[in-house]
């Protein structure tokens, strides 16, 4: 009886919750037939247990307490799935931990097989913890060493396998083996001829699955967190498309090519023994696939970028095909130009990028296609030729003009004149900023389509509730389609959406909330780029903020906040653009609040203060709850973001901060009842406006920076003081630096409201989308003498 073999990755056993899905996977399909899994290392073990090897090298102390919190934190999970297997099992989280202790002597040393022992233990409490819950499913299910099955070098940290002896150890336990319980396989993992744990490399896991699948003769399903593969990486480029239906061959030459999701070595047994293999989306099963293999196929279209390559000038030279893929010919028929590599090439060598152009529906023509379609971008490849042996186009270029490459040729010779999808989630939707976002998104979406983009709106949230739908939701219909939604958590809604396949897409988090912002890093990481008017990311405490940070640097995607200050105002992009052309500010003082521009601003025109605060909250300029903005909180959090800008580093508790009404009532939860209690300040501010009028006086609520003393405050300045002569709601910043010491530089205007802000939302989206524009500008090639190697 045919079965099938089902591989998770280790994102898809990430948590507590992604494991009990996976069971719930094994346990439909073992409902239908035989299954074999294999398992990889939950995601990040496999980094933890490389980082615990170091460490047993400078400190063993360190890395068993290392050890042993890695090996707790799954004994942790198995308590909150509530399901530990029984049985006489090969090992537990306990044998495990007891065995990495004893092996810690040997780490220190350096040992290398005591390293392949400890790296492969997260793949066997993965399976620990996966076969617990399949047992509490009710299904009969056991784990079998791979060390049993899959027969390796001795060559520790990245053996090769002996796929003969593999198979016939496979197949000598006999169809009954397979067919009867639910074998769990720790993938990763193997064992030299005299018996020691070895590991197969990075990411080995797929080609431990594509082994068993291969032997057995069953097809392979390989659960991941995207759906297939596409016709360029979609990370890059938008409206890249998935790939459905692939023949072994061609999704052979595709993976050699660099074309991600499968590596070329996974394929190598299935081409051996062909067996179908589909890769399938753990986070959203509905979601299409790619299949690999089997009865049908279509050509093949797509690029593969490769930009791990170098050339050099002189040095030494080696035949690319060593360099680039040994063993691989496809430079047989290159130009002599790029035929040879500098071996030294380290002082020498310019990164160059090498793109792929496979398009089996192209015929001869394809060359001159891809030649046009450069020169229409006006990109200028090192070299360019076709591989008769990948029956592609393969093109060197100077490592910048990469991506733009793609882009371009990906649109020209794929994508055609379809609009690039920008899809988009908008948190806060039902808030006053996030449905003029939506609005603005209706009314100007013929434009950007006329520009080739399709702003697609595929998730809205607000605080109970979310919708998310890949076909689009009308920006008009977002309120009723949330009213009739299902109540969703945060982590749920987040969960979904990171699942989400489509890329590019761009979270607009118009909330206040500092739970949201929290959330920044992991959707950063995603690569989803996020704009916002929600100041608690950008002026987060160190760790969320450095976080945010490295999730950008990491990921390419980028956080996008112009609006947390001042609005509309050009502030920040100022201030960044001022500090990266080397000025340094030397003082600077602010209005920065708005709400309480307006409000003391009215003061001036005699209007009662409680009505001034429910006048501007009436007009859009104050916070969801106007504490945040009469405690003076609100504009702090903006000073803190305009001096990061400025490159200080500060926190929100290095300001000091005087509020505007006594602290105790700003303690009131609900925005009503605080406004109802402002009544009492009425007096005493109509005698404090009367005695700065008498004066010649105003009062206005200050920031400034001089010193390294940041403070805001509310201060009675002269009538000609600049900050004096600003209109209720209006902010302005003036600061004087090296470049502006003879006059200080001034920015000044309405610096609230929900149009402005929503306008200013809007102008950073556009700012994103610009980024996935297809077509490039022409990037200049490395300068010096002739370049002639690639490798
Ligand atoms: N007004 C202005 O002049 C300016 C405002 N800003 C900023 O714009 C942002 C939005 O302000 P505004 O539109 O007035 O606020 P609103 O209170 O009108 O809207 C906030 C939205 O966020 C939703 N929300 C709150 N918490 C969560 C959560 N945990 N998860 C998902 N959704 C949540 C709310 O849901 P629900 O509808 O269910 O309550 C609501 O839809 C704020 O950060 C503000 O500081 C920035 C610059 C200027
Ligand atoms: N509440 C703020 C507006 C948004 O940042 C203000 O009053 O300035």
């Amino acid at each position: 009886m045919v079965g099938k073999v089902v591989k998770f990755g280790g994102t898809s056993l990430g948590d507590a919750s992604r494991i009990a899905r996976a069971a719930d996977a094994v346990v439909v399909a073992r409902s239908e037939g035989p299954v074999a899994v294999v398992v990889s290392a939950m995601a990040g073990v496999t980094n933890r247990l490389a980082g615990i090897a170091e460490l047993a090298v400078q400190d063993a102390a360190a890395a068993a307490a290392a050890a042993r919190a890695l090996v707790a934190s799954h004994a942790d999970i198995a308590a909150e799935l509530g399901a530990a297997p029984d049985g006489d099992l090969p090992w537990t989280p306990a044998r495990i931990g007891r065995q990495l202790d004893e092996s810690l002597p040997a780490l220190a040393a350096g040992d290398a097989a005591a390293r392949d022992i400890l790296l492969a233990s997260g793949e066997k409490l993965a399976a620990w913890l996966l076969l617990g819950v399949v047992q509490a499913r009710g299904v009969a299910a056991a784990i079998v060493p791979a060390e049993v099955l899959v027969r390796t070098s001795g060559r520790h940290g990245n053996a090769e396998v002996d796929r003969t002896a593999t198979s016939a150890a496979i197949a000598a336990r006999g169809a009954g083996f397979w067919q009867g319980l639910l074998r769990i396989v720790p993938g990763f993992t193997g064992a030299s001829p005299d018996g020691r744990t070895t590991t197969l490399g990075r990411n080995a896991s797929d080609y431990s699955a594509a082994l068993l699948a291969a032997a057995l003769g069953w097809p392979l399903e390989i659960w991941t967190d995207v759906a297939g593969c596409y016709s360029a990486d979609p990370r890059l480029v938008a409206g890249a498309r998935l790939l459905r239906h692939l023949s072994l061959a061609d999704a052979n030459r595709f993976a050699h090519a660099g074309a991600s999701v499968i590596h070329a070595r996974t394929l190598e047994p299935l081409l051996e023994r062909p067996v179908p293999l589909t890769i399938v989306n753990s986070f959203a099963s509905d979601a299409q696939s790619t299949r690999i293999g089997g009865e049908v196929s279509e050509p093949l279209r797509g690029l593969a970028l490769r930009h791990d390559l170098s050339l050099a000038r002189g040095a030494r030279a080696l035949t690319a095909a060593a360099a680039f893929d040994q063993g691989d010919d496809v430079y047989a028929d290159a130009p002599a130009a790029v035929v040879a590599v500098s071996e030294d090439g380290a002082e020498t060598a310019v990164p160059v990028a090498l793109l792929s152009v496979f398009d089996d529906t192209a015929g001869a023509s394809l060359p001159h296609r891809c030649r046009e379609a450069l020169a229409a971008s006006d990109l200028v490849p090192l070299a360019l030729w076709w591989s008769r042996r990948e029956r592609c186009v393969r093109i060197a270029l100077a490592a910048a003009d990469g991506q733009p490459a793609l882009r371009a040729l990906h649109r020209l010779l794929i994508a055609g004149d379809a609009p690039v999808p920008i899809h988009l989630a908008v948190i806060g939707a039902s808030g006053r900023v996030g449905r003029r976002l939506l609005e603005l998104v209706a009314e100007q979406r013929p434009s950007l389509r006329a520009r080739g983009f399709d702003l697609r709106v595929v998730a809205a949230v607000n605080s109970r509730k979310a919708v998310v739908d890949a076909a689009g939701i009308e920006p008009a219909a977002v309120g009723a389609r949330l009213a009739a939604a299902n109540e969703a958590t945060l982590a749920q809604w987040s969960h979904d959406l990171l699942a989400r396949p489509e890329r590019p897409l761009v979270l607009v988090d118009c909330t206040a909330s500092a739970d949201v912002a929290a959330r920044y890093p992991d959707w950063l990481a995603a690569g989803i780029d996020i704009v916002t008017p929600n100041k608690h990311g950008p002026s987060a405490a160190a760790p969320l903020a450095g976080a945010i940070a490295e999730a950008q640097r990491q990921s390419g995607a980028r956080l996008l906040h112009e609006t947390t200050v001042g609005a509309q105002l050009p502030l920040l992009r100022t201030l960044r653009e001022l500090t990266s052309a080397g000025d340094r500010v030397e003082t600077l003082e602010a209005v920065l609040s708005g709400t309480l521009s307006y409000v003391l601003g009215r003061l001036q025109q005699d209007v009662p203060f409680s009505a001034a605060v429910r006048e501007a909250v009436a007009l859009g300029y104050a916070e969801p709850h106007p504490g945040a903005d009469l405690s003076g909180a609100d504009a702090a959090r903006k000073l803190v973001i305009l001096l990061r800008a400025l490159g200080v580093a500060i926190d929100l508790d290095e300001i000091h901060l005087q509020p505007l009404v006594d602290a105790e009532r700003l303690r009131e939860p609900d925005a009503g009842r605080l406004l109802d209690t402002l009544e009492d300040q009425d007096a005493p501010w109509q005698r404090a406006a009367e005695a700065a009028r008498a004066a010649g006086e105003c009062w206005i609520y200050r920031a400034s920076w001089q010193g390294g003393i940041a403070q805001l405050r509310a201060e009675r300045v002269p009538l000609s003081h600049p900050l004096a002569r600003l209109l209720p709601c209006e902010n302005a910043l003036r600061l004087s630096s090296s470049y502006y010491r003879a006059a200080p530089l001034t920015v000044a205007g309405p610096g609230a409201g929900i149009d402005l802000t929503a306008a200013g939302v809007f102008a950073d989206l556009l700012e994103v989308i610009a980024r996935h524009q297809p077509v490039e500008p022409l990037r200049q090639m490395p300068a010096g003498a002739p370049l002639r190697a690639v490798a």
